[in-house]
């Protein structure tokens, strides 16, 4: 077909998990809008979050170390849309570029990968639960304290393996990436909300654009969900008003049922030692201001070193 054919360009990043992302987003919009398969073309970009794999990324500096090139792709206009792990996003987006929505969320817990514990409490005293992620650390030694953890990067196909050649006790992973992959069956343990909540955005994928295109909003009206929608509007506010950085174990969830939304969020210390929660509920309409105060709740009650921890290195 002549590449005037094409109506939209996806950009997405090249892991497993990215790209079964993205084309999940532009079998829905063929689905919806009854485009043949050549009306919508995937972009692969490489992101300096993709080559960064020796060090945590809360450590790598800067936010958006995902989405930073797919954004200039936007910009420079050779993608009309991206596809992101809501998760994975930062607070604030460039000038030119917003998320536009939502596909329907999946599940948003967490999964225990293990050889030889089919839960958290089954680990051996002192076992090392490999993780990058400063929530699943803190959660963990928030559960058991005698547990060590190390750093673990890589996509999730590269965790699982890490995980089952025994260099590390276990791993947590969010069950969503595993169902995506189709890997579902390799999680030991589906982890428990009210223990182990999820980080904002989890399971759930956006979609960004440029704020004024139209063609690309009425392609996707049939696509997005309204539900997610208003969930994640509690979370990311959530977020933006706690503004920890990068380095700040942060987890808050909500759901929407019958027109009302429930959030509850929690911070915590990087070793688990102290939690500030606090829980919403309220109209869909109200999500973000919902979301908003519960981080202010906490705010007022939570110590400042925990929201800058004194170790943490500028940038
Ligand atoms: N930070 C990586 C990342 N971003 C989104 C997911 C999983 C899929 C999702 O939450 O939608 C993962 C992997 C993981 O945490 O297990």
């Amino acid at each position: 077909m002549a590449t005037s054919d094409i109506r939209l360009r996806i950009g997405t990043r090249g892991s497993p998990l990215a790209l079964w992302q993205a084309r999940e987003v532009r079998s829905r919009l063929l689905t919806a809008n009854d485009w043949p398969e050549a009306a919508v073309e995937l972009v692969v970009i490489k992101t300096t979050g993709d080559m960064i794999q020796d060090r945590a990324l809360s450590q790598a500096g800067g936010k958006g170390l995902f989405t930073k090139e797919l954004d200039a792709a936007m910009l420079a206009g050779d993608i009309d849309l991206a596809v992101h792990s809501a998760k994975d996003l930062p607070t604030f987006f460039p000038e030119g570029i917003a998320i536009v929505g939502y596909l329907p969320r999946e599940d948003v817990r967490d999964a225990l990968i293990s050889p030889r514990a089919r839960s958290l409490a089954d680990l051996p005293q002192g076992a090392v639960v490999g993780t990058a992620s400063l929530r699943r650390q803190a959660l963990v030694k928030r559960l058991r304290p005698d547990i060590r953890t190390t750093l673990l990067r890589g996509n999730v196909e590269t965790r699982l393996r890490k995980a089952n050649e025994g260099e590390i006790d276990a791993t947590l992973l969010a069950l969503a990436g595993l169902k995506r992959l189709g890997l579902a069956d390799r999680a030991a343990a589906v982890l428990d909300i009210d223990d182990f909540p999820p980080a904002v955005g989890q399971g759930a994928i956006a979609i960004t654009a440029r704020p004024h295109d139209e063609a690309a909003a009425a392609a996707l009206a049939g696509v997005v969900c309204a539900a997610t929608a208003v969930t994640l509007a509690a979370e990311r506010a959530f977020l933006t008003v706690l503004d920890g950085s990068c380095r700040t174990p942060i987890a808050g969830h909500a759901t929407v049922a019958d027109g009302r939304v429930s959030f509850r969020g929690l911070l915590l210390r990087e070793d688990g030692s102290e939690g500030y929660e606090a829980a919403r509920e309220g109209a869909e309409a109200d999500a973000a201001s919902l979301g908003a105060e519960a981080a202010r709740d906490i705010l007022a009650r939570a110590p400042n070193d925990i929201l800058a921890p004194k170790d943490a290195s500028a940038h």
